[in-house]
């Protein structure tokens, strides 16, 4: 299954308050962003520290009410969480009781999904992530990259037209970081999802996605979407990371972004000199 996205207008804004608990002042996180998804896609979205992507996301997953304008997914306007947009975080948010298989099995428990069929299904789950045989492994015995194997099967076993993805190889090394990037790529081709997938990093974005969206410094906005040509990442027998076309692309989002990154580190130490001063003047 696969939906489209649309993002309308979106904007968020937060109470600010100071040490003391005083309110009043407001602060806009995102602002005006208008991006549309299709069906299927792959969309990598990069950004400064702080510009908004997790706010984004949480609004699309609808855990977070957006302050102003709209999410519509196949046209429907989004009004909370639904079991057709699933969300991956970097926290691997397994529940520690419960084995592989019965991770997997949590969500589809949920939908009433008969136990044989339940059974099945989160077999083949977890055979999709390349964990054939670590069915009845808890949480604990599992690797980092494991644990994030099975998080992903149990977004993808009930069947959401969309995966939201927040940082979700941020915690692991970077040789199972690249493992993982690859596993998904292929996932992705056999599962047909449509991803949104939200990444500090410049080469992820790149490698992942088919376009990449850029975000501004606070507040977020999109500053440009750009098209990723690349072909056969992970079935191609080369180093796609080293091709010339991999590196043009990644300098011209670097240079999108570089202006932000300066942008934000002045915001940020604007921001811990005014909290000395209120935190002072109390
Ligand atoms: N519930 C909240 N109340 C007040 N401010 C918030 C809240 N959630 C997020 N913010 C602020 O909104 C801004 C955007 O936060 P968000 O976590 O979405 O950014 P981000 O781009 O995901 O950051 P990072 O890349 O560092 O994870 C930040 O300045 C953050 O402090």
């Amino acid at each position: 299954m696969s939906s489209t996205i649309q993002i309308q207008n979106l904007g968020k804004v937060f109470p600010l308050r100071g040490a003391a608990g005083k309110t009043g002042a407001t602060f806009t996180a995102l602002d005006d962003i208008n991006l549309e998804v299709r069906a299927g896609e792959f969309l990598s979205i990069v950004g400064p520290s702080g510009c908004g992507k997790s706010s984004l996301l949480d609004i699309l997953a609808g855990l977070v009410p957006p302050s102003s304008g709209r999410v519509l997914i196949d046209g429907a306007t989004i009004t909370g969480p639904s079991p057709d947009r699933a969300v991956v975080f970097q926290q691997y948010a397994l529940l520690p009781w419960r084995t592989a298989i019965k991770n997997i099995e949590f969500g589809l428990e949920a939908k009433g999904i008969p136990a044989r069929e339940r059974t099945e299904k989160a077999r083949h789950f977890l055979q999709l992530v390349g964990l054939e045989g670590f069915d009845n492994h808890y949480p604990h015995e599992l690797s980092g990259g494991m644990k994030q194997r099975v998080a992903i099967a149990r977004s993808l076993a009930c069947d959401p037209g969309v995966l939201l993805m927040d940082e979700p190889f941020a915690a692991l090394d970077a040789q199972t970081r690249e493992i993982l990037q690859d596993e998904l790529l292929r996932i992705w081709e056999t599962a047909g999802t449509t991803i949104v997938f939200i990444t500090h990093g410049i080469d992820e974005a790149v490698y992942l996605g088919q376009r990449v969206a850029v975000m501004s410094s606070r507040p977020g906005r999109i500053k440009t979407v750009v098209d990723i040509p690349l072909t056969n990442r992970w079935n191609a027998g080369q180093d796609t990371r080293s091709t010339p076309e991999f590196t043009r692309l990644r300098h011209e989002i670097w240079g999108f972004l570089q202006d932000e990154y300066r942008k934000a580190e002045a915001q940020e130490r604007v921001a811990v000199a005014a909290a000395h001063q209120v935190t002072a003047a109390e």
